[in-house]
């Protein structure tokens, strides 16, 4: 894999600069939609059209992060040296990160948070049953629970992979930890746990008071369909 910041062309250099913008400004994403608490979350995204993808710092305060102190790692994990951001150590989830992008190279993005009401299903390892048509929606069926896994190496990244290769769902809850989520750019996984969230929040309430409605399998797949295929405008990005 090529890490060598001298053989960057520079349109290798102007998508690596407008992926750390993208990245850092999507962590105040996570703090608008009250999806993280102190600095337990992080967003990724892939350097389309090369083996490299940024993510945060590790520990940084949100109010602090900037393009500049994004840090640009290879697909093994590995701080590229010499660029920006490289004296600091990159996000405890780097390696998961990795991971993913290696494995699914239709991923574009990963995103990890502590948001409440996931992780409360992650601390019961339930997946969260789909039973509103905003989830049927977006995740086209249940958000699955993935395995419990050790923080720092490439565990979580396994777990991920193993559980939603070829699920419709772009969330997983990793037991006793909570919400990873993919999409097609770092944006798009930014959504997905922005959703994740809302939907964890609705079905928790909801069971609050009494048994939830089953969504029948033929209208949770068109509902999916019509939502991935017709909703919005017609030259929206679908993913
Ligand atoms: O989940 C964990 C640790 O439990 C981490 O992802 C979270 O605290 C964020 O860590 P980083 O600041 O990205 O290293």
């Amino acid at each position: 894999m090529n890490a060598n910041i001298e053989d960057m062309t520079p349109d290798v250099e102007a998508e690596i600069a407008r992926v750390r913008e993208e990245v850092a400004r999507l962590h105040g994403e996570l703090v608008r939609y009250g999806l993280v608490i102190w600095t337990g979350g992080n967003v990724s995204g892939r350097v389309p059209g090369t083996d490299y993808f940024v993510i945060k710092p590790s520990g940084v305060a949100y109010d602090d992060l900037a393009p500049d102190n994004m840090i640009l790692c290879t697909l093994d994990g590995e701080v590229v040296p010499g660029t920006a951001g490289s004296e600091r150590s990159p996000s405890s989830d780097t390696a998961a990160h990795a991971y993913v992008y290696r494995e699914m190279p239709e991923v574009g993005g990963v995103v990890h948070t502590h948001s409440t009401y996931a992780v409360a299903w992650a601390a019961r390892g339930e997946e969260i049953p789909c039973v509103i048509t905003g989830m049927a929606d977006e995740f086209g069926g249940p958000i699955p629970v993935g395995p419990f896994a050790v923080i720092g190496d490439d565990s979580i990244g396994r777990g991920i992979v193993e559980t939603l290769r070829g699920h419709r769902s772009r969330a997983v809850l990793m037991q006793n930890h909570g919400p990873f989520t993919i999409g097609a750019n770092a944006n798009d996984a930014v959504k997905a746990a922005v959703m994740c969230e809302d939907v964890a929040r609705s079905v928790h309430l909801a069971m609050q008071a009494g048994p939830v409605v089953p969504i029948p399998q033929e209208k949770i797949d068109s509902l999916y369909a019509r939502y991935q295929n017709v909703y919005g405008q017609a030259g929206d990005a679908r993913r």
